[in-house]
């Protein structure tokens, strides 16, 4: 994998209303380089709209949003995505009727390779094919490429997923709950598996995940949100010590 370009991402006052209700509220976050974010909070505090604010599929009603030092708070979802935004999504978004290669293929082709710091897209078939089978090799699934997608468990459409991002090169890569609807006992790899690529791939990454143990292990800090609002950015242990945190989770595991 090619090394990425460091850069910040960076909210002010990010905020999303819907008919009067506080989706999103003023949430100001700094994420350096290379850092790994997790974002928890009970149901329903905004997690996932957070992730549509930050990729442009949900239009913000005020703040600002910095990719590097670009204003993407205007900016369409997949002009971001070519500024090395890649997201997978709490809900699966895989083509199943096409081969496991061919998912790839379809990402690398349309979100193009960044090579070197430069924004390609690719043109020729042999480049995209090496890029798809280099991603699914590093995500273990390099034996199932010609496989149906829906032929696979869906600890291994996860890893496909991340496989789709992997094939982006994004340097700013947003996990929408991963471990969603995986086996317990397939947990432990898959989140062995995203720390290996966050350190391979030296990317910022963002995750929202309910397992707080998943996210207690990768996270180099903890966002938390609660009714739309961010209570609290820190190291994992000094979150979960948090008073305020532990009471917005009252009635929930932490
Ligand atoms: N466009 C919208 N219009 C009205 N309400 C919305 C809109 N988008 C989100 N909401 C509501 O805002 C709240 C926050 O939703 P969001 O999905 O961001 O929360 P979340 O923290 O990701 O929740 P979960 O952990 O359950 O996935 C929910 O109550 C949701 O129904």
């Amino acid at each position: 994998m090619t090394p990425r370009e460091p850069s910040v991402l960076r909210t002010e006052g990010l905020t999303f209303r819907a008919g009067g209700a506080k989706i999103v509220e003023d949430v100001s976050l700094t994420v350096p380089p290379g850092e790994f974010l997790g974002i928890i909070g009970p149901n329903g505090a905004g997690k996932t709209t957070l992730l549509n604010l930050l990729t442009g599929t949900v239009r913000t009603t005020a703040g600002t949003v910095w990719l590097g030092d670009t204003d993407v708070t205007r900016m369409a979802p997949h002009r971001r995505a070519r500024l090395g935004l890649a997201r997978t999504f709490q809900t699966s978004y895989l083509l199943l009727g096409l081969t496991v290669l061919e998912n790839v293929r379809l990402m690398a082709q349309t979100r193009g390779v960044r090579r070197m710091g430069l924004l390609r897209t690719l043109t020729s078939t042999d480049e995209t094919l090496d890029a798809a089978h280099a991603a699914l090799e590093r995500v273990g699934l390099g034996g199932a490429a010609t496989l149906q997608a829906g032929a696979l468990s869906h600890g291994d459409r996860r890893k496909l997923e991340l496989a789709i991002v992997v094939a982006a090169e994004a340097p700013f890569v947003l996990l929408d709950e991963p471990m969603a609807g995986v086996n317990s006992e397939d947990v432990h790899d898959l989140t062995e598996l995203i720390r290996r690529l966050h350190v391979d791939t030296g990317a910022t990454f963002l995750m929202v995940e309910h397992h707080l143990d998943v996210v207690l292990g990768l996270a180099d800090r903890v966002a938390v949100m609660h009714k739309g609002e961010l209570l609290a950015v820190d190291l994992p242990d000094r979150v979960t010590a948090d008073e305020r945190v532990q009471t917005a989770y009252v009635g929930e595991l932490l």
